[in-house]
């Protein structure tokens, strides 16, 4: 479902507005904006159940769906997918608002991985007992 008024009752991760600076050559938001955004939103998520610093390390089925208009309000959601030893899965989506209506639209989702890491850049184990 792609077209709703509540995609998600918890808050979003990250709640933006997309503005001029994010366009591309054409005038709409700029993919690479959002997937910068959808970065920050999973490693951020990511930090939280990890405990500390944690790398990007894949990226899977990344999809534009809509496109995103200048003005629009863009709400970036993120879950814990998976915990391996010390990987660990986030989903992440994103939806859009034009400013002056209520219906929200998904415009992008992804699978984002992420390796927790010590001082020394090598991975290190994520606490398996923690609840996400
Ligand atoms: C280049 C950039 O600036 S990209 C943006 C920022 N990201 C980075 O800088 C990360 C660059 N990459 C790295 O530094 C290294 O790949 C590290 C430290 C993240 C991982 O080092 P590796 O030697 O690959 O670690 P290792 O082989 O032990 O794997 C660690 C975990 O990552 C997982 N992993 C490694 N590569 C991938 C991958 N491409 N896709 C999915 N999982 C992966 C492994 O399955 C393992 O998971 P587990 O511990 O839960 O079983």
């Amino acid at each position: 479902m792609n077209h709703v008024t509540d995609p998600h009752r918890e808050s979003p991760v990250i709640r933006t507005v997309a503005m001029p600076a994010d366009t591309n050559p054409a005038g709409d938001i700029f993919g690479g904006w959002l997937m910068a955004h959808m970065d920050l939103a999973a490693g951020n998520v990511a930090t939280r159940r990890a405990k500390g610093r944690v790398a990007t390390v894949a990226v899977e089925g990344m999809s534009f769906i809509s496109p995103v208009l200048v003005g629009d309000e863009v709400s970036f959601y993120g879950d814990v997918l998976s915990v391996g030893r010390s990987s660990l899965r986030i989903r992440v989506e994103a939806w859009r608002r034009p400013r002056e209506e209520e219906v929200m639209n998904k415009v992008t989702e992804a699978i984002f991985t992420f390796v927790a890491i010590g001082a020394d850049r090598r991975p290190r184990a994520v606490d398996s007992s923690s609840v996400d």
